[in-house]
């Protein structure tokens, strides 16, 4: 299995401001990570630096074989990076189809593919952004990630504010994602069990530096370990 993403001591920020420090991953195809660490510990800042969305300071980031470090956003997108955004980034004024028909690129992922993961959303199709719940906005930011044919998906706490049947819907969905095989996927997540039970590895971040690296259920197993890794 090859690496799909590649991070070489990676040193990111925002202006003059460095955040992450040091960070170096390999990600094989297909594989399924959950990004965990307090808040402020840089997750969110993580993956705006894969997608190019902070200021690249040092080191290289390389996807698919090419180096991408300092590449501008679209480009990257059209490259197949995708993300569900944690402010979800919908538009209020379209409708849920329109929402959707604006992100969307050629590939298996089209409007009756999402409609299929999303039963609700098909409902839902003439409603505008604005009038739907927060459990249906963030179907629609997750659909509207893979209607732009992603290779690599980047989710940024996906589950947050949601009630718990909704949480499960999106969590389902996840998991019949990683099933298929064809994403490699970073799952963002303030509940760290919930995100270890469905991930294969896990990266832990602590103040911008990586603090473990390894498989998920070794440190879901580990309670002491999670606890001293990711509580306040
Ligand atoms: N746009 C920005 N400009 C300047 N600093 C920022 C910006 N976004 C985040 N930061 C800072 O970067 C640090 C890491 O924030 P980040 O949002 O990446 O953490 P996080 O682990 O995702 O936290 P949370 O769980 O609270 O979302 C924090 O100190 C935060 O204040």
């Amino acid at each position: 299995m090859g690496e799909h993403l590649v991070l070489e001591g990676v040193y990111a920020g925002y202006g003059d401001t460095t955040i992450l420090e040091d960070v170096s991953l390999a990600l094989p195809k297909g594989s399924v990570w959950a990004l965990l660490g307090r808040n402020g510990a840089g997750k969110s800042t993580l993956l705006s630096t894969i997608l190019g969305r902070t200021t690249f300071k040092a080191g290289r980031i390389a996807y698919e074989d090419t180096d991408v470090s300092r590449l501008p956003i679209h480009l990257r997108a059209r490259m197949g990076m995708g993300l569900v955004p944690q402010e979800r980034e919908i538009f209020h004024s379209l409708s849920v189809e329109d929402n959707l028909q604006v992100c969307a690129r050629p590939g298996e992922w089209n409007i009756e593919a999402v409609y299929e993961l999303f039963p609700r959303l098909a409902q839902r199709r003439e409603n505008l952004g604005s009038r739907l719940s927060g459990g249906e906005q963030q179907m629609l930011a997750f659909g509207r990630a893979l209607i732009g044919n992603p290779r690599l998906l980047l989710l940024d706490e996906p589950l947050e504010g949601l009630a718990p049947a909704v949480a499960d819907v999106l969590l389902d969905a996840i998991l019949k994602l990683k099933s298929l095989g064809q994403f490699t996927i970073v799952l963002v997540e303030q509940h760290a069990t919930v995100a270890l039970e469905v991930t294969e590895r896990a990266i832990v971040l602590n103040r911008g530096r990586i603090s473990y690296l390894g498989q998920s259920a070794d440190l879901l197993d580990d309670e002491e370990l999670l606890t001293s890794l990711v509580s306040c």
